[in-house]
């Protein structure tokens, strides 16, 4: 039996205008399926047809033609909606009310009780560490405050498939991290979470599976790490090694006939520079770090 949480076949949609002539086809004869359980990225540039396809699956728009099952129902069928959290690009949210109460008004739209509102509050609040803030009003909250209250929003009926529009747009290194680690999160409560973004580096971090597409089409479809996999080269990683070591490694790959050989130091990246000095700064507020200290510092 298939663990298909999203099934598209043959999908395509043509935007009209208002004569009814075709202007633009925005998704062309799209198949692919979305596992149970996994991070799943669309990516594509702008144009390409990530919106449209998420509005489809949300029954938002009507295809022009093809297939969708979601959760075993047809993408027109709303009742699927009900195991559905969104997160669109842009979270359209009650400025005036706290997080208490956002999140209270979306419960009341599910039909929750007040015992389980408060509850699903409560657990949510903690998840996007907004514990903090949540009697503030939302008109003071910054952007990537304003993104974690949409996810907790997003969250709130606990779905089992989760959409999310860009959800690191606009956040800062430290936000993003966040983001990242509530969207492992979700895959490890056992959500299955489809992401559209233009941040590879964030893709790249959490997603499972990817499907990139151009004007429409579906251009590459498949698993993150086979996809970058360098399949020509070999790559080994040691403590320093001493001049002498080098040159009897050399020495040995030469025997191999390997002579197109790299040392070089492996770096960090530059996401786990920045966190590294905002936790630090933190610590040990008024310092500044040297190029030697942060190098010193290693990984992590
Ligand atoms: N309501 C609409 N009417 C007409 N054309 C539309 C409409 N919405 C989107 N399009 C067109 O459909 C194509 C796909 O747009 P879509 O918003 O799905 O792309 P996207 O991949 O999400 O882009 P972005 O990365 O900019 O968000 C584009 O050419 C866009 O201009």
């Amino acid at each position: 039996m298939s663990n298909a949480v999203i099934e598209i076949r043959n999908l395509s949609k043509i935007y009209r205008d208002f004569w009814g002539r075709k202007k633009v086809q925005a998704v062309k004869s799209l198949s692919m399926d979305v596992m149970q359980g996994e991070v799943f990225g669309l990516l594509g540039p702008n144009g390409s047809g990530k919106t449209t396809t998420m509005k489809m699956l949300l029954g938002l728009l009507f295809p022009t033609s093809g297939e969708m099952t979601i959760l075993g129902k047809p993408a027109a069928d709303v009742t699927k909606n009900e195991r559905i959290g969104y997160l669109p690009e842009e979270s359209y949210l009650y400025r005036f009310l706290n997080a208490d109460e956002t999140l209270d008004f979306y419960g009341r739209l599910f039909n929750m009780t007040a015992a389980d509102r408060a509850r699903r509050a409560d657990e949510l609040i903690e998840m996007v560490g907004l514990g903090k803030a949540r009697r503030r009003q939302l008109k003071e909250y910054s952007k990537g405050m304003t993104r974690r209250i949409g996810l907790a929003q997003a969250l709130i009926n606990d779905p089992d498939l989760v959409l999310l529009d860009e959800p690191t747009s606009g956040l800062d290194p430290t936000g993003t991290r966040e983001m990242k680690d509530l969207i492992i999160q979700l895959k490890a409560q056992g959500k299955t979470v489809v992401m559209c973004s233009h941040q590879l580096a964030d893709v790249q971090d959490v997603c499972d599976r990817i499907a990139v597409l151009f004007q429409g089409e579906l251009k590459v479809l498949g698993r993150v790490d086979e996809l970058l996999e360098l399949r020509n080269e070999m790559q080994m990683r040691t403590p320093t090694l001493s001049d002498e070591a080098m040159a009897d490694i050399r020495q040995v790959l030469k025997k191999h006939n390997v002579n197109d050989v790299e040392f070089s130091r492996p770096k960090a990246d530059l996401e786990q520079l920045f966190l590294r000095t905002v936790r630090e700064s933190g610590e040990r507020p008024g310092r500044r770090f040297s190029t030697e200290e942060v190098a010193a510092s290693g990984r992590g």
